[in-house]
């Protein structure tokens, strides 16, 4: 497992190890002691999450507040993603700065991200299967976000706006300013 830091202290990208032979491919693709050694972080997740979306989806960007707030290991098990992280810890060097990154089944990279992340991601291709770790469980009434074409954030999605399927929930979410100053 290949791991490196991002500009994000405590953001991690993840590479696994792909064996491969002609059945097809093989990776771990959590391994508590190997992620510890390498980060010297010791995480407990509770909670997998799994999404199924469509080319044009954008879900988040969105975080859980206080106690609530969960540190998420993410990948793409089909299809591809432009994720990103924003780091919203207000004591932070990095705070309101983002990391994006494509995950896809193809590059099978990951991403992890600490609590005090607010966490989005575009979705590139149809069927694309999100799947997720959280070291926190789902609390809905803590639950706050971003909105995705944040002015202070300005995150480079690559789509127009006209082409992004978002919920009504998400088209609803404060801005950092609102949030944050
Ligand atoms: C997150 C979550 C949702 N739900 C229920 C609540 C709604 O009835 C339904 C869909 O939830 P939501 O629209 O919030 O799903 P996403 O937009 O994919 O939310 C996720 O998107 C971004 C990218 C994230 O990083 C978060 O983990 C998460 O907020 O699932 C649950 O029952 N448990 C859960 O943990």
């Amino acid at each position: 497992m290949g791991i490196e830091e991002t500009n994000l202290k405590d953001c991690y990208l993840i590479t696994p190890k792909v064996f491969a032979d002609d059945r097809g491919t093989f990776f771990e693709s959590f391994n508590k002691k190997q992620f510890l050694k390498l980060t010297g972080l010791s995480i407990d997740f509770v909670q997998d999450n799994q999404s199924l979306s469509q080319k044009g989806v954008l879900r988040g960007l969105h975080f859980q507040t206080g106690d609530f707030g969960q540190a998420k290991l993410v990948r793409v098990i089909t299809g591809s993603v432009l994720d990103v992280a924003v780091d919203v810890r207000p004591e932070s060097k990095t705070f309101g700065q983002h990391f994006s990154m494509v995950l896809s089944a193809q590059n099978n990279k990951q991403l992890y991200i600490p609590r005090g992340f607010a966490h989005g991601f575009l979705v590139l291709e149809d069927h694309t299967i999100f799947s997720y770790k959280c070291d926190n469980y789902y609390n809905k009434a803590s639950e706050s976000g971003i909105i995705f074409n944040d002015q202070t954030l300005q995150i480079d999605w690559g789509f127009s706006e006209s082409e992004l399927i978002i919920s009504e929930k998400d088209k609803e979410l404060p801005t950092f300013e609102t949030l944050f100053k």
